[in-house]
C-alpha cells in the first residue's frame, strides 16, 4: 500500500547501557535517538536539519506539551554526534530495516539527533531500577465520528473512519484481515467497550498494538509482513508478571485468564489520570453533539443483534491520556470536506504572497505565540485567511493527534512499594507501578492536506461500493429500528 502523501521523516534506534562503551553521553543510559531521513540525493545541510529537529522539539515542548499535560509528553533535546560513531550506527541498522522503509535514508552528515527517553521504561526512569518491565503501545488512531455539517456523505456520521479503511487496507493487501477494534469502543470509556476493543486488538494487532519485555518485542507487528501473534506465547511471556507464585496451569484456560488480566491492567492504566494540562478545560465539542458508537463496530453489531438497544458510553475522566488525545483530535471541527476550501484559500494567498508564509508560520517557529493561535474555536467563517489558517493549523494538530501512539509501561511492584509517587494498579495476584506517556507527535506537515482529502474520498466511495451496498439487509433493517438508539451518560 502507499504510504502517507510524505511518508514518515525520522528513524528511531534503541540505545542501550553497553553503548557507553562507545560513546560516554549514554553513561548508564537507555535512550532513544531519532535521526532525520530522506529521499536519497536530497541531503540537506546540517543547518537545515538541525533547524527541523528544533521545529520537532519546539512542538512537542511549547505545543503539544500543553494539550496532552506536562508527564505524558516527553520532547527531548537535540545532541550532535561525532559523525564516526552515526555511520557505525547507520551501518549497524540497516540490515534490520523493514525494506518498505528503506525509500529514505538516514541523515549521517550532519550528526544531529533527537535523544529521548525510552518509553518502553517507566517514567521517569531512576537509575537504581532493575526490575523487570511490560510496556503496551497502542495506536488508538480517530476516536470521534465527524460531526461537521460540511460532510457530504451520511455514512461518515454512523461509521467511523477506522473501520471503513480497514477495508481499503484489506483490499490493498496492507492487511491480511480486518480487525474488529472499532476506535470509538476504545474512547467511550466504558469498561466491557475499552475490553472488547482491547481483545481486538490483541487477536489483529496491525500497526495498532505492539508489547515490550523488557524493552524487547514480543507481540505485533515489526513491520507489515513480520508479526508475533501468539497468544498462548504472549501468556508465557506475561505468566510471571501476573501470577508471580504460579498456581496456574498452563493451556487454555491460562492463556485466556492471563490475557483476561492484561486487558484489566491496560484499562486501568489508560482511565487513570497522571497528568493535568494547560488546555485541560479547553472544550472542542460537547461529547453529546457528536455520535459515540460506531454501527459497524463489531461490539454494537452484537448489541444490536440481541435485542438491545441502549449502547453504554460511561466517558472518559478528563485527566486520562486517551481523554486528551480525543480532545486534540476534535480540533478537527469541520472535517477534512469542510477544511479543504479553507487549505486552497491559504494556498491561494501564498500563490500570490509567497513571502508570507514564513510570517503565517506554516513551518514554525512553534512557540508560545503559534499555541495561542490554536485556541480560537470559533467556527464563524468570516472570510479571512486568518480564520483559513487557524482552521488548518488546528486540523493539522488533529491529524497528529489520530496517528500518535500512547506507550503503557508497567512494573511489578510490593505492596510496601506503594509509598512511591507512581500510581499502581492491582489485579488479582499483583501490582504494578505504570507510567503512561504519548509518543509520535510530530506536527503533520502542511502539503499532507490535499492526500487527505483524496484519501477520504477513496475510503468512503470504496465503503459505499464494496461493503455497504452488500450488508446484510436485515442488519440494516435493525440499525433503522435502533436509529434513536439512547446514549446513556455516566458521570465517572
Ligand atoms: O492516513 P492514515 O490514517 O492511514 O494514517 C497513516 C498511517 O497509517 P495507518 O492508518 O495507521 O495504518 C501510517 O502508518 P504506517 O506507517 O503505515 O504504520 C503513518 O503513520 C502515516 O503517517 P506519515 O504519513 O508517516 O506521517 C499516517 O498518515 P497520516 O494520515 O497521519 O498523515
Ligand atoms: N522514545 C521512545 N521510546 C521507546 N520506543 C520508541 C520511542 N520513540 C519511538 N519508539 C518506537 O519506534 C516506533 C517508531 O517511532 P516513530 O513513529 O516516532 O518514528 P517514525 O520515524 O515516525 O516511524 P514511522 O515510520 O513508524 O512513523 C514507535 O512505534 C515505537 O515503537
Amino acid at each position: 500500500m502507499k504510504r502517507g502523501a510524505l511518508g514518515s521523516q525520522t528513524i528511531v534506534v534503541f540505545i542501550n547501557a553497553n553503548a557507553s562503551l562507545f560513546f560516554p553521553v549514554f553513561l548508564q543510559r537507555c535512550v532513544v535517538l531519532r535521526f532525520l531521513k530522506s529521499p536519497p540525493n536530497q541531503n540537506k545541510t546540517p543547518e537545515e536539519i538541525l533547524h527541523h529537529l528544533q521545529n520537532i522539539v519546539d512542538f512537542g515542548k511549547h505545543v503539544m506539551k500543553q494539550f496532552f499535560g506536562e508527564n505524558y509528553v516527553h520532547h527531548g533535546e537535540i545532541i550532535q554526534l561525532p559523525l564516526d560513531f552515526v555511520r557505525q550506527l547507520c551501518l549497524k541498522i540497516q540490515p534490520e530495516r523493514p525494506e518498505c522503509r528503506c525509500d529514505k535514508d538516514m541523515d549521517t552528515l550532519s550528526g544531529y539527533a533527537m535523544c529521548l527517553p525510552n518509553l518502553t521504561r517507566l517514567q521517569p526512569f531512576r537509575f537504581s531500577e532493575h526490575r523487570p518491565i511490560l510496556c503496551i503501545e497502542i495506536k488508538p488512531k480517530c476516536g470521534f465520528i465527524p460531526f461537521s455539517s460540511h460532510v457530504s456523505q451520511e455514512i461518515k456520521h454512523k461509521v467511523c473512519r477506522y473501520c471503513m479503511h480497514q477495508h481499503l487496507k484489506v483490499a490493498n493487501g496492507k492487511w491480511k484481515r480486518p480487525s474488529k477494534y472499532c476506535p470509538l469502543d476504545l474512547f467511550s470509556g466504558n469498561k466491557q467497550r475499552m475490553h472488547f476493543a482491547l481483545k481486538s486488538l490483541l487477536q489483529e494487532a496491525q500497526n495498532n498494538l505492539k508489547i515490550f519485555k523488557n524493552g524487547e518485542l514480543i507481540y505485533g507487528c515489526k513491520d507489515d509482513q513480520d508479526c508475533v501473534c501468539d497468544w498462548n506465547e504472549l501468556a508465557r511471556h506475561l505468566k510471571p508478571f501476573f501470577f508471580p507464585c504460579n498456581g496456574l496451569a498452563s493451556g487454555p484456560q491460562c492463556t485466556r485468564t492471563v490475557v483476561k488480566e492484561l486487558i484489566h491492567v491496560i484499562t486501568m492504566a489508560l482511565l487513570s489520570s497522571t497528568d493535568s494540562c494547560r488546555a485541560g478545560d479547553m472544550k472542542t465539542v460537547p461529547i453529546s453533539q457528536g455520535r459515540s458508537y460506531c454501527e459497524a463496530s463489531a461490539f454494537n453489531k452484537e448489541l444490536v443483534r440481541n435485542g438491545k438497544h441502549k449502547l453504554e458510553s460511561s466517558g472518559l475522566p478528563r485527566g486520562c491520556l486517551l481523554y486528551k488525545t480525543l480532545q486534540a483530535q476534535m480540533l478537527d471541527m469541520l472535517d477534512i470536506e469542510g477544511l479543504y476550501p479553507l487549505y486552497s484559500r491559504v494556498e491561494q494567498y501564498l500563490e500570490e504572497f509567497p513571502e508570507e508564509r514564513s510570517t503565517l508560520q506554516i513551518d514554525g517557529p512553534y512557540n508560545e505565540a503559534f499555541y495561542e493561535k490554536l485556541l480560537d474555536l470559533s467556527l464563524e467563517d468570516d472570510g479571512t485567511v486568518a480564520f483559513a489558517l487557524t482552521k488548518v493549523q488546528q486540523y493539522r494538530i488533529a491529524m497528529t493527534a489520530k496517528d500518535c501512539s500512547i506507550m503503557i509501561a508497567l512494573s511489578p511492584c510490593l505492596q510496601d512499594e506503594c509509598s512511591e509517587q507512581r500510581p499502581v494498579v492491582l489485579t488479582s495476584k499483583s501490582r504494578f507501578t505504570f507510567s503512561v506517556s504519548v509518543l509520535d507527535l510530530d506536527l503533520k506537515p502542511y502539503e499532507s492536506i490535499p492526500h487527505q482529502y483524496k484519501l477520504d474520498g477513496e475510503i468512503v466511495n470504496y465503503y459505499l461500493k464494496n461493503v455497504q451496498a452488500k450488508e446484510d439487509p436485515v442488519m440494516s433493517n435493525l440499525f433503522k429500528e435502533n436509529e434513536d438508539c439512547t446514549l446513556v451518560l455516566h458521570k465517572v
